[in-house]
């Protein structure tokens, strides 16, 4: 494709080009011809033809009502035909895979001459190889689906099964074993806990909620019980196509009648012969929509049990609207006298409740971990909008009560941030039981207090954004997403004050008994 020639042009040639018909505008010193442009701005045309706008240097009033974003879009990049002699562009386009500049954009480890105890220059080659790839392929596709509700399509499921996300999104561990990881840049054996907190951070940074748990959640929840439950003919029929991304897997355990009370769940697997049939339904199923397995929850004569189903005869799914797109596949599941083999059966029947604590911790410290890096991309959001937007013709950020905002909102990203990492460290150099009964507890505080500050911080950039907080496109865009979904982080995997309960059930459990004042 011909690329078009940009000419040079003076201050005062683009200046002649000030009317109807002939509006000429430069912003960040290139030229713009929005001539026949102007009817169809939407912002309206007359706001372009005012003083100090038409065939005038407009940056810092563009910059006011924009993202950069928009220039970079294809039909309004094409409006550029030149650029302003003896000046040049400052406001560059993000360079895939480049670190942010502003200060606290980025947790310390990767901010110039910070150190770090935890990261290796390895956990620095694999962040830069996934930002890479989620800015160019998984990007797009987030914008797109959390618009129009559509799943992740199969393309972008394959390029990114072909680096193996799905299996490095279930942690470390043997399922990894002969895998090449973005492209060999990690071995398996490398592959850490620190690696996946990277992963779990740069799928939350796109500002779309609920497309990051339609970026096959599902698998990450329902396919442990599977790896680490399942019987050998099961996991050779199931693994492999949801690692490669052929098949999908939910998590099916939440119903109308009970969440986290599993006692009182009332989906009923009766034993017939070989057969379990299986009645009952299930409602918050992530995935659901397009899951082709479901991990369920049972009740069974003997307590709780779970079972393996397969999409077929007696299954049917529909879509829940809920407060963010349904792009998460979001599910209410019935099933109606399903019939089901019962070497489907994951762990002992009346064992459930134990397969499904097995995958709890990794569940909320997963959630946690792309909570904290969204809640991170909102503080950036804040300061880069305190900087740019004036107001009584003075920065945003030349106000105390804002800077008392920011102050608050990067206190709360640090601390997060720094309870996060201690908490990784420990999940690296634990043996799974002492994980299991070690840091149930100190996860479930992490968890809702990360939620908390989220939704605090969230609070806080409404203020600042005011009303492009409150709109879906432009400058508050992905302020008003986390906004409206911060609220999923506190709720997914376990509620804020239950999780907050569980914590310190568990500090009174490993109370001395002898400490006393
Ligand atoms: C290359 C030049 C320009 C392009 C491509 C452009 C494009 C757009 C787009 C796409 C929007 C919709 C909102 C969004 O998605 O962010 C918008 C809104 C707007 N634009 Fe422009 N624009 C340009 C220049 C200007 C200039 C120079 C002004 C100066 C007054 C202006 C004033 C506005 C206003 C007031 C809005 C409404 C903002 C809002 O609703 O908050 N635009 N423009």
């Amino acid at each position: 494709m011909a690329t078009k020639t940009l000419k040079e042009y003076t201050v005062e040639e683009v200046a002649q080009h000030n009317k109807e018909g002939d509006l000429w505008i430069i912003i960040d010193a290139k030229v713009y011809n929005l001539s026949r442009f102007a009817d169809l701005h939407p912002g309206g045309s007359n706001v372009l033809f005012a003083e100090g706008i038409a065939g005038q240097d407009s940056t810092e009033t563009f910059f006011g009502l924009h993202r950069h974003e928009v220039l970079l879009r294809p039909q309004y990049a094409r409006l550029q035909i030149g650029t302003v002699a003896g000046e040049e562009e400052s406001i560059k386009a993000p360079v895939p895979g480049a670190i942010s500049q502003v200060p606290y954009g980025e947790p310390s480890w990767l901010a110039d001459g910070f150190k770090t105890p935890y990261y290796t220059d390895n956990h620095r080659a694999f962040h830069k190889a996934i930002r890479t790839l989620m800015h160019n392929v998984v990007q797009p596709e987030a914008l797109r689906c959390e618009e129009n509700g559509k799943r992740i399509s199969q393309a972008v499921v394959d390029q990114l099964c072909e680096n193996n996300f799905v299996a490095m999104r279930l942690g470390p561990g043997k399922h990894l074993k002969g895998l090449v990881l973005m492209g060999g840049v990690t071995k398996p054996e490398e592959f850490d806990y620190f690696h996946e907190l990277i992963l779990n951070g740069e799928i939350a940074r796109f500002g779309t909620r609920g497309f990051l748990d339609g970026l096959l959640n599902g698998d990450v929840i329902g396919l442990p019980p599977v790896l680490n439950y399942g019987s050998p003919e099961i996991q050779a029929k199931v693994v492999p196509d949801v690692l490669a991304g052929k098949k999908y897997i939910a998590l099916a355990i939440t119903e109308a009648f009970a969440g986290s009370d599993v006692s009182g769940l009332q989906t009923t697997a009766v034993r017939d012969g070989d057969y379990w049939v299986i009645t009952g339904t299930k409602k918050w199923i992530t995935n659901g929509t397009f899951a082709d397995y479901f991990t369920t929850g049972c009740k069974t004569k003997t307590g709780f049990t779970v079972i393996l189903i397969e999409r077929g005869e007696g299954v049917s799914t529909k879509p829940i609207k809920t407060a963010y797109s349904s792009a998460a596949g979001t599910a209410y599941v019935t099933f109606d006298k399903v019939r089901v083999p019962v070497g489907n059966t994951l762990g002992k029947v009346g064992n459930g409740m134990s397969v499904i604590l097995s995958n709890f911790n990794h569940e909320r410290w997963m959630i946690t971990a792309s909570s904290l890096a969204s809640q991170r991309l909102i503080v950036e959001e804040c300061l880069k909008w305190a900087t740019q937007r004036k107001v009584f013709g003075k920065p945003l950020n030349s106000q105390a009560v804002i800077r008392n905002k920011l102050g608050r909102m990067i206190s709360r990203v640090e601390a997060c941030q720094n309870w996060v990492e201690t908490i990784t460290y420990q999940m690296n150099n634990m043996s799974y039981n002492d994980m299991s009964s070690k840091l149930a507890g100190p996860i479930g505080l992490l968890k809702q207090f990360v939620s908390k500050c989220g939704r605090e911080t969230a609070e806080d950039a409404t203020m600042v954004f005011g009303g492009r907080a409150l709109t879906t496109t432009g400058m508050g865009k992905l302020v008003e997403n986390y906004h409206r979904t911060s609220g999923y982080d506190a709720i997914l995997g376990g509620t804020e004050d239950i999780l907050s309960d569980l914590g310190v059930r568990q500090v009174m459990k490993k109370m001395p008994k002898d400490a006393r004042l």
